[in-house]
Order: C-alpha cells, then structure tokens, then sequence
C-alpha cells in the first residue's frame, strides 16, 4: 500500500516555482530519501502533505486520505520533525516530551524516548540552554511519541554532531524494523544514503531522478573510475587516453593515473592497455562512482 502519493504538485509563491509538478509514491514501511540542494523545494512539498501549505494544484494522499482536507487524520498518525521546531526555552526536555505524550495520548515513557535519542542525561535542564544539536535530539524523541505511523523528518541531521548522525540513523533503521514508514529529507547525500531503501533527487521544484541507490548508480551513468599505478606518467600518454572512446576524464597524481571511465569493460580495458603499451603499468583497481558523485554531478550549478 501505498503511504504518500504526490500527484502532479506544484505550489507558486508569487513568482517563485517552489515545487514544480512533483508526482512521487512511497510504500508502507519504506524509507524514502529525499534528495535536494538548498531551495529545491523539500520543505515546501512537506509542509504541502502535512497542509501547513496549501498547494497551488496537485494532489497529495497520505495513508490513502486527502492530505488537505484530512489533515488532522494524517497528523494525528504521523511523527513530525519540522525544520526550526520551536522548543520552549523554560521547559525542560523531559517536560517537552511528556506534553507531547499528553497531547498525542499516548503511553510512552519520557525517559526512555529521550535515553534513545540520547539526551538523558540533560532531561531535566531547561530547552533554552540546549545546543542546536541538543533541540534537534530532542524534536526526534517528540516525533517518536505513539510509535507514529509515519515518520516525516525535515532535515532531521541539522547541528547534529557524529555521534548524534549515527544515534539519528539507528533511530530511522528501527522505526522501519517496526513498520513504519520514513520520509528523510535532506541535502547531506550520507546521511540518506547510509538508511534509505529508495531515494529521489529534487531540483528545482521537479524529481531529476529516484530510485534505488544501485538503480540510480546505473541509470544516471555514473561510470566507474580506474586508478592505475604507474613507474610514470608520460605526457603523451596522459594525452592518449583522453582521446580513448568511453574515456572521460584523465587526472595523473601521485605515482597513479585516474580515469573516469562509461559503465562497462570496453574502455576500461582500452585505458588498460594504452598504461600497459607505454611500459609504465604496475597495478591497478576500480572503483564505482559513489552515490556521492551521481547527486554532485546532478546538483552541479545549482544552489
Ligand atoms: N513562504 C514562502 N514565501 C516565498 N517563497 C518561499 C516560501 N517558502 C519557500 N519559498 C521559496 O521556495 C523555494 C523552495 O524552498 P524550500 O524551503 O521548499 O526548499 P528546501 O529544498 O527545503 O531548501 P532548504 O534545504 O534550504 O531547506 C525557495 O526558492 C524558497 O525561497
């Protein structure tokens, strides 16, 4: 079943396009990354399924129910960590988690939700003098009250430090491990990247792309990069390979040459032996273009 389904959004503000004709699914117990650099309109299409905005035309479902008109319904089942949450400086964190337990009516123990998100030990100071990283944390335990059905995490690695990164990404794994279904976005590819089972990339208000990480390795193209050890880099031959069909980019550095190469063997192999013709071959190995560098060749030139 499906949990979101965005069909055909775009929401103007004036004459900003901030989301562009986005039609997206996400299925129950699925962990969706949502990919975009500053501005691409993540927060805008969140804010839109939640209906703190509302669109401009363009349908969003959530559990199957109209996310405008039944909104309450689709909050009431949903964990919310929203960009700039607004801590209340003179309540303690314990104190924040227990009023959304109240609210929520649900039978979570407050120090258990903070000790997962590993905030026990400042419980019981005021929210005012936490760090940034500290009212990220504890906007997490607020989302996790009731066990929600859905997951909706804006941003959710702001002012996190490592530590917290990681504390975030086991949070993620064992709320889908419980069946919930996750809604990440973020503009740190690592982040999404390390927890989600399928990823889309927003630019400019549209989907450039979205997948799984594998599938969209393979159908971006992101190619694979041969790393040759050599005894020297003769400029000729650095020369040669660029002109080698399926070759596209050449850097020599280190004692090494690296060539970024389509996916397949053919220009692999013809960089191989061009290194091996020139007398200067000694190892080599291959590495498959990161995730990392398919969002960075999308993201390229834009905000
Ligand atoms: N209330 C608003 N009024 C006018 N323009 C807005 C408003 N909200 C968003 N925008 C514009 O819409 C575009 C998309 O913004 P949005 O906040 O959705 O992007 P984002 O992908 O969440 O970015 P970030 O990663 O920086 O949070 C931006 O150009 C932004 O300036």
């Amino acid at each position: 079943m499906s949990v979101i389904e965005i069909d055909n959004l775009s929401k103007r503000f004036d004459d900003v396009t901030a989301v562009d004709g986005l039609s997206l699914t996400v299925e129950e117990g699925e962990v969706f990354g949502f990919l975009g650099p500053n501005g691409a309109g993540k927060s805008t299409t969140i804010n839109a399924m939640l209906d703190f905005t509302k669109p401009t035309s363009g349908e969003i479902r959530v559990f199957g129910r109209d996310a405008q008109r039944d909104s309450v319904a689709v909050r009431e089942r949903s964990g919310l960590l929203l960009e700039g949450y607004g801590a209340y400086p003179n309540l303690t964190g314990r104190e924040h988690v227990k009023h959304a337990i109240d609210t929520k009516d649900a039978g979570d123990d407050p120090d258990a939700l903070l000790e997962r998100v590993g905030l026990a030990d400042a419980a019981d100071r005021r929210a005012g003098g936490y760090s940034k990283g500290m009212r990220q944390r504890m906007a997490l335990a607020v989302a996790l009250v009731g066990d929600p059905d859905l997951l909706v995490l804006d941003e959710p690695s702001t002012g996190l430090d490592p530590n917290g990164a990681r504390t975030l990404r086991e949070v993620v794994t064992e709320e889908a491990e419980r069946g919930a279904t996750v809604f990440f976005s973020s503009h740190i590819l690592e982040q999404v990247d390390a927890v989600a089972d399928r990823i889309g990339i927003l630019l400019d208000g549209s989907l450039a792309a979205s997948g799984g990480v594998e599938e969209l390795r393979r159908e971006l193209g992101a190619g694979t990069t041969l790393s040759v050890r050599v005894s020297a880099v003769p400029d000729a031959l650095v020369a040669d390979l660029r002109e080698l069909d399926g070759v596209r980019e050449v850097r020599a550095r280190h004692g090494r040459i690296e060539i970024d190469c389509d996916d397949g063997g053919e220009a692999k192999l013809r960089a191989l032996n061009a290194v091996a013709d020139a007398g200067v071959f000694e190892d080599f190995e291959v590495r498959d273009a990161s995730l990392s560098d398919v969002f960075s060749k999308y993201t390229e030139g834009t905000a």
